[in-house]
């Protein structure tokens, strides 16, 4: 009997160092076992010490990559990472509304280095414009306290951003990740009715470039499977932590996840 090929498509912008955005993101579907499709948003010149250069596509050009994908193939589950500015967002946002497949959004605002993603003012466009399409959105703690306006800094608060995101802003479902707390890895899920929490041992490493991208790369690639959202969120969580475990001393900054962690034969290397 044959079965449908599950197809997950990434709009984000690019990594050329293979540790963030649209190259984590092809890496897990591949690895999912979900056909991977991309939308480039911004060409990035970055690597695992910081970002270098940024260069924006032309609007047309990303039009023109959606109309792509819209006119020929099919898509059981898409994502956003880094759209750079309102107008991209805009484009986007109308191509999303006529989508029906479940919408992941990684609200990508900074890189690990502190170098700016997006632009200031297009924060509140994204907030208005792009959450209430969402059927998750995975904010970490910063991105978090920008979306609600207030800071986070206990589990406490955490639990109550994911309500707040859910309810006050529109979003399906909210996953607030606790990486950039202290102690044990810690994410809430909020899914509209039931508060979700996902923990592991923190992995003491500085190769964690990248987890943000992964992350709901594969909460997108479970979605594309037809896996429910909560038991999506319980296998990307395993996914992320193991591929953090087995992360990459590379480059001179704070390396890549490993994508081949959650094989049976796990890769090993000094
Ligand atoms: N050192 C770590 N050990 C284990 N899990 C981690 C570690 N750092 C982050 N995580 C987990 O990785 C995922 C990504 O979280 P986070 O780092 O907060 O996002 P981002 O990369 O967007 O900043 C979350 O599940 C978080 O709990
Ligand atoms: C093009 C691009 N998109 C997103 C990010 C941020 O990725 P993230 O997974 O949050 O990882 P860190 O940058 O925090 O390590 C990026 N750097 N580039």
């Amino acid at each position: 009997m044959s079965r449908r090929i599950p197809c997950s498509l990434t709009i984000a912008g690019t990594d050329p160092s293979g540790g963030a955005g649209i190259q984590a993101d092809l890496k897990t579907f591949q690895e999912l076992k979900s056909y991977g499709m991309s939308v480039i948003t911004s060409v990035v010149a970055q690597n695992t010490t910081g970002v270098q250069d940024i260069h924006h596509l032309p609007i047309g050009m990303l039009e023109a990559q959606l109309d792509s994908i819209r006119s020929d193939m099919p898509v059981h589950a898409v994502k956003t990472g880094m759209i750079a500015n309102r107008e991209m967002m805009k484009r986007i946002g109308e191509w999303l509304k006529d989508e029906s497949s479940p919408y992941v959004m990684d609200p990508v605002m900074v890189a690990q280095s502190g170098d700016p993603l997006i632009q200031p003012e297009a924060r509140q466009f994204l907030r208005e414009n792009l959450l209430p399409l969402t059927a998750i959105v995975t904010p970490n703690i910063p991105e978090a306290e920008d979306i609600i306006g207030e800071k986070i800094t206990t589990l406490e608060d955490m639990k109550l951003a994911a309500e707040s995101i859910v309810k006050s802003f529109g979003a399906g479902a909210a996953l607030i990740k606790g990486g950039h707390m202290e102690g044990e890895a810690i994410d809430y899920l909020f899914d509209g009715t039931t508060m979700h929490v996902f923990s592991s041992d923190r992995v003491e490493t500085k190769n964690t470039h990248g987890t943000g991208c992964t992350y709901s790369a594969a909460i997108t690639a479970y979605l594309s499977q037809g896996v429910p959202l909560v038991d999506a969120v319980e296998k990307a969580k395993n996914y992320v932590t193991a591929a953090i475990r087995h992360s990459f001393s590379l480059g001179k900054g704070s390396g890549p996840t490993n994508h081949w962690a959650t094989r049976e034969e796990v890769f090993h290397y000094e």
